[in-house]
């Protein structure tokens, strides 16, 4: 191990006293790598100025980056996957230099944590171009708590942001999933937006090399044979750009707002994806993103006639669950003194309520007879964007029986030249459980596109009532629908009476055919059948988060559920018993037990805070907080697109379907991924101080229930002392009995059973509070 001599200009001290007081002008150590190894390694910016006893000066190491990368990996990277973690059995220690002595004291870092800590701040440096550094214990031995929320907020959003324009449609275009043999950038521009048909024609006749396909859209984008005959040339669909300063020549020049994508393979913006990452973007101050995000919204419900899946080509008749509506208010919230910010959410309105009628209370998604609505995209043949392998086990059988390869059977099949009735119905449920975000899960296999499922319809009353309450709050109750935002057949004045009388006609309506009464949970309905599935499912919370349960409804999915449903890492997305066995004829489905997700959690706790249950909310952030931050810790940074809640060792290591997002990276992990990012973050908001702590110390939440627990109970046997003490003393005698029901009371199981024995009325009085708290959420 070679020790660096050379001392770097780095930190800059000055002393006043030197003996006592040392004044730091020094960089934070927790500055984000940008600042910390691209610029304080050169002339440095002064940051704060901190000050600190002789002495007690914090540890820094003078680092040769090359060669303790190279040392640290041979000694303590045993498998070989450049990541350090829990698997590796190198001696888990590394002396370093310390920056104090210019690298000739040693002082060990140890342990896993810190270790891979090492690998990150040197893979990142080494990325920053840097030869040597000095490098703060700080850095290695943070609360992890607070470094993952550091790494989300300095690394992980600016790494998953994007915006499509002529300065990086060459990358941008890029698809990891586009099947053709030659693959290039393309863009397609709806005939609304010539001037972007105009812009990118310039940007490709300018960089001919990039070989940039720009196309026009037709007219009518959403018809099932013309976007399968684009499937032979995928490509992005334009999205908002704004118009920026004319080009040299005076040409109109634009630049692409931005957006964050899901995860580090995508490119596109995502529908579900984008509310979800826009709870956590809005914890971090970034409402520039997520105002982008809804104008970007606006513009694929104006052109597209939908928000959709993801823009591209063959995602033009599929959209996601529908959130725009509670995103551009809270996005509204946090610009609200931005002189534009009205129109902000006029525009927003307007596109949600075009939305509402032509995609979700249209046929074939609105099922007039149960007056619910249901995941059911346009669509032909074989989903052309999933993992080559996927259906192969359900087209081989037909490639034999038509005596067929494979690729000509599903050539064949596309194109109606063989005729497969069964087939149809079963893409068109695979489509429709592809567009409920949830794909795939067997709750909706085979039979997706006959549910009214909870999770739709709790989002399509949550539509109707903030619609009818902006328009009451914001519009003078009543707004105009000008041309380009109006469906035929509706009014051209929107009041919000219309909306309230939908939104309670759904709830009475989800109450009759989806709420189940002895099992406390809503149910998706069979719009054939006429029956609820009683698949046990995590979207009966969403119910909670919509405001369409009653309170007595809402005590009883606590009470009922609840329990079913949570796990050591938080909500599973639905119950064991449900999904049934699994084996290998039966692979597991990734949105099935044992599997959890971001969005089910964020929509559960905020659902039930909304209700006054923000100690289950509490206890439920907690757990998926304290999952997260453990595989975080004990695997190299680790922020994957789902867990296994039910893993307690290594809950990223998901192998269903897809594999997981996240988990496959080298040295550091640079996005995380985009909604787990975001419930982090936002989970932070809900859980108390207490509880932070406790997770910064990974504490397991049993662990920290029992040490609440013991420290009330020394508390209560504390003050009954006093109380006997006193009691002795003044004569009395009830006062013990008083302090032994408050003491009881301050657990949680105590609590739980209080709020049985007391549900409804308590429900009422938390009803108000509540609610405040789930909007500030
Ligand atoms: O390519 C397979 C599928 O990939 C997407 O689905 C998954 O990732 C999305 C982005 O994070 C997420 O929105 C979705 O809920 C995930 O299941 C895509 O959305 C699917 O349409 C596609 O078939
Ligand atoms: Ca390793």
């Amino acid at each position: 191990m070679s020790s660096p001599k050379a001392s770097l200009p780095i930190h800059t001290t000055t002393t006043s006293k030197p003996s006592t007081r040392r004044v730091s002008l020094e960089l934070d150590p927790y500055a984000s790598p940008a600042e910390y190894y691209g610029k304080s390694h050169g002339p440095r910016k002064v940051a704060k100025s901190r000050t600190y006893s002789a002495g007690n000066a914090p540890r820094r190491f003078l680092i040769n980056v090359e060669q303790t990368l190279r040392d640290l990996l041979a000694r303590e990277d045993t498998d070989h996957n450049i990541q350090i973690t829990i698997e590796d059995s190198g001696p888990k220690t590394i002396p370093l230099g310390t920056a104090a002595s210019g690298g000739y004291r040693r002082f060990d870092v140890r342990g896993t944590y810190m270790l891979s800590n090492l690998l990150q701040e040197l893979t990142l440096a080494k990325k920053y171009g840097r030869k040597q550094i000095v490098l703060d214990e700080a850095r290695l031995n943070e609360n992890p708590v607070n470094r993952m929320a550091r790494l989300i907020k300095d690394q992980f959003w600016p790494n998953l942001t994007r915006r499509i324009d002529g300065s990086n449609i060459f990358q941008v275009a890029k698809d990891p999933k586009d099947w053709t043999k030659d693959p290039r950038p393309r863009i397609y521009v709806p005939r609304g937006a010539p001037e972007q048909y105009e812009y990118y024609k310039r940007v490709a006749a300018e960089q001919p090399d990039m070989r940039l396909d720009v196309q026009w859209l037709a007219e009518d984008p959403g018809n099932d044979e013309y976007v399968r005959d684009l499937n032979a040339a995928p490509g992005l669909l334009a999205i908002e750009m704004e118009r920026i300063e004319d080009t040299p020549d005076g040409k109109p020049n634009f630049r692409g707002l931005p957006f964050v994508v899901p995860g580090g393979r995508f490119n596109e913006l995502y529908g579900w994806d984008s509310y979800m990452e826009t709870l956590g973007l809005l914890v971090n101050g970034r409402e520039d993103l997520c105002e982008a995000m809804v104008r970007h919204f606006c513009f694929c419900i104006r052109h597209y006639g939908k928000i959709l899946n993801a823009n591209r080509s063959y995602y033009l008749c599929r959209s996601q669950p529908p959130f725009l509506t509670d995103m551009a208010l809270r996005v509204y919230d946090h610009i609200k003194h931005k002189p534009d910010s009205l129109e902000f959410l006029r525009r927003a309105m307007l596109a949600a309520i075009k939305d509402y009628y032509s995609t979700w209370m249209s046929h074939p998604r609105y099922d007039p007879v149960s007056g619910l609505s249901r995941y059911v995209p346009g669509g032909l043949g074989v989903p052309p964007e999933t993992e080559a392998t996927h259906f192969v086990h359900i087209l081989t059988p037909y490639a034999k029986k038509h005596n067929m390869t494979f690729n000509q059977f599903v050539d064949a099949y596309n194109y109606g030249h063989v005729f497969e009735p069964d087939l149809d119905q079963y893409f068109l449920h695979d489509r429709s459980v592809r567009e409920s975000g949830h794909d795939t899960s067997y709750r909706l296999e085979k039979v997706s596109a006959h549910l009214a499922t909870v999770d739709l319809n709790s989002l399509l009353y949550k539509i109707e009532c903030d619609i009818g309450r902006t328009i009451r709050a914001f519009f003078g109750d009543s707004l105009t629908i000008p041309p380009e935002w109006h469906v035929k057949g509706h009014s051209t004045i929107e009041t919000s009476s219309n909306w309230d009388r939908r939104a309670t006609k759904r709830r009475k309506i989800m109450e009759k055919l989806m709420w189940d009464e002895d099992k406390g949970m809503f149910f998706d309905y069979n719009t054939v059948k006429k029956e609820q599935t009683g698949y046990e499912s995590a979207t009966t919370f969403w119910a909670m988060w919509a405001g369409a349960a009653t309170p007595k409804q809402a005590n009883m999915m606590v009470q009922k559920a609840l329990p079913k449903l949570e796990v050591h890492g938080g909500l599973v997305s639905g119950s064991e018993e449900s999904r049934g066995p699994v084996g290998i004829n039966r692979p597991n489905r990734q949105w099935d037990y044992p599997f959890g997700w971001a969005p089910q959690q964020i929509l559960a706790w905020t659902g039930l805070i909304r209700y006054g249950f923000e100690e289950e909310a509490q206890r439920l952030a907690y757990r998926w907080i304290y999952m997260c931050t453990k595989a975080f810790v004990d695997f190299n940074g680790v922020v994957v697109e789902k867990y296994d809640v039910t893993r307690q060792i290594d809950p990223h290591k998901v192998t269903a379907e897809y594999g997981n997002q996240g988990s496959d990276f080298k040295g550091v992990a640079t996005e995380g991924f985009g909604w787990v990012n975001a419930s982090y973050v936002y989970g932070l908001q809900i859980v108390n101080a207490h509880m932070k702590r406790a997770l910064g110390a990974v504490t397991t939440w049993d662990t920290f229930k029992k040490m609440t627990e013991a420290a009330d109970a020394e508390e209560a046997a504390d003050v009954l002392k006093k109380a006997n003490e006193h009691d002795k003393s003044a004569g009395k005698v009830h006062v013990a009995e008083h302090v032994r029901h408050t003491a009881l009371t301050h657990s949680h199981e105590d609590q739980t059973a209080h709020k049985a024995m007391h549900g409804s009325e308590e429900r009422k009085e938390h009803h108000g509070p509540g609610e405040a708290k789930a909007a500030h959420l």
